[in-house]
């Protein structure tokens, strides 16, 4: 007797961490791209979610393959496969996430505003979907330029008059990921007690790594050069793979990984987790441009609090004050072509 009931429970708590445990709402979560460098591992992770209990990967081709692969996986989330603009909306409808990663990567040599005239289009015809088809849904924006490409889904919401600006989030988990990566190497701290904030856009120098506020405090006092030195790998993380990759694309493991954070951070909220925060690129009050990253509280409706800066020491605000002729432009670039300016 006693034996059953232990082997009851340990299935019981197997099947909570697959995703079976009761009490978890069940929630749909699509990928649009996701066939591709980042939809496909990122997909993979998303299946293994506990919140996820259907999940729609969406591409112009390549999804069937994607979705079958995905779908022999023993976890909870019901997986569909859908190709080609005819399927989008069946993709999208019911969705309470959607995750973006469809457009064009960079290659060696590339701005991520390089990528503006083909992305900009992508991202507006998808995100025109989600307007039709799940206005409710809450959008991770991943496609590049992510600095344009969130005022562009703003902006085309705005025009179907079903914006929410709590519901659209550009995903800057990546610098969170590295920037806590790299300080943990240089300060010599356990990464997974490691916390930095990182805010502003995600391109360059609009991307400020805020170490005068990381936790847990370095074994050593790091002088004033390795924190100009952790912020320049920060800022230019995206370009370090890049190059690596030779002409064979951008992030797409390390991307995976931080979207899949990300959603299950958003379902979390969605679920009704009351300590869910993480740095994202949204519509805000907190500087002098209109879309900014900062740390956010996500609840039952998307983005409930953004949290302000803190205390900057001089360095960041340096920081801050450099990156806003570039980040005003990419923003101001994206309003104007939703309005078809
Ligand atoms: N936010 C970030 O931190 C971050 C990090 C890495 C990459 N990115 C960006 O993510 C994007 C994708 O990168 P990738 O490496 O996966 O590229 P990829 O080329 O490997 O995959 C992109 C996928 O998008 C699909 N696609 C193109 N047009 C589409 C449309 N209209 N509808 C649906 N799907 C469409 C393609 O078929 C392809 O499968 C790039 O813009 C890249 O710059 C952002
Ligand atoms: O750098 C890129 O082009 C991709 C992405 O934005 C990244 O930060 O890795």
């Amino acid at each position: 007797m006693q034996a059953l009931a232990r082997a009851t429970k340990e299935l019981v708590r197997a099947a909570g961490a697959r995703g079976f445990a009761s009490g978890v709402p069940d929630r749909k979560v699509a990928v649009l791209g996701a066939a591709g460098g980042i939809g496909q591992p990122l997909s993979l992770l998303m299946k293994l979610s506990p919140y996820v209990s259907e999940l729609a990967l969406y591409d112009i081709a390549g999804t069937p393959g994607v979705a079958a692969d995905v779908s022999h996986i023993n976890s909870k989330a019901q997986v569909k496969g859908y190709a080609g603009e005819d399927q989008l909306g069946e993709a999208l409808k019911g969705a309470h996430v959607v995750i973006i990663p469809a457009g064009v990567p960079r290659k060696p040599g590339m701005t991520r505003d390089d990528l503006f005239k083909i992305n900009a289009g992508i991202v507006r015809s998808l995100v025109e979907a989600c307007g039709k088809h799940c206005p409710e849904a809450l959008l991770n924006i991943i496609s590049n330029p992510v600095n344009s490409t969130v005022p562009i889904a703003a902006e085309t919401l705005k025009k179907l008059g079903v914006y929410d600006e709590k519901r659209v989030l550009g995903v800057t988990t990546l610098d969170v990921v590295r920037a806590k990566t790299f300080y943990a190497e240089k300060a010599g701290v356990d990464v997974s007690k490691v916390d930095v904030p990182v805010v502003g856009g995600h391109a360059g120098v609009t991307i400020l790594p805020l170490f005068s506020q990381a936790v847990p405090t370095p074994n050593l006092k790091l002088s004033d050069a390795d924190i100009d030195a952790l912020t320049k790998r920060t800022q230019d993380g995206g370009t370090e793979v890049v190059q690596a990759k030779a002409g064979k694309g951008s992030a797409t493991l390390s991307m995976a990984y931080a979207g899949a954070l990300f959603a299950d951070a958003c379902l979390r909220g969605l679920n009704g987790d009351p300590d869910v925060i993480e740095c994202s690129y949204v519509a805000s009050s907190i500087t002098e441009v209109p879309f900014f990253s900062s740390k956010v509280k996500l609840g039952k409706n998307g983005v409930e609090q953004i949290f302000g800066l803190g205390t900057l020491n001089d360095y960041e605000a340096a920081g801050l004050k450099a990156m806003m002729p570039e980040l005003r432009a990419s923003i101001e670039k994206g309003l104007s072509f939703a309005k078809g300016e």
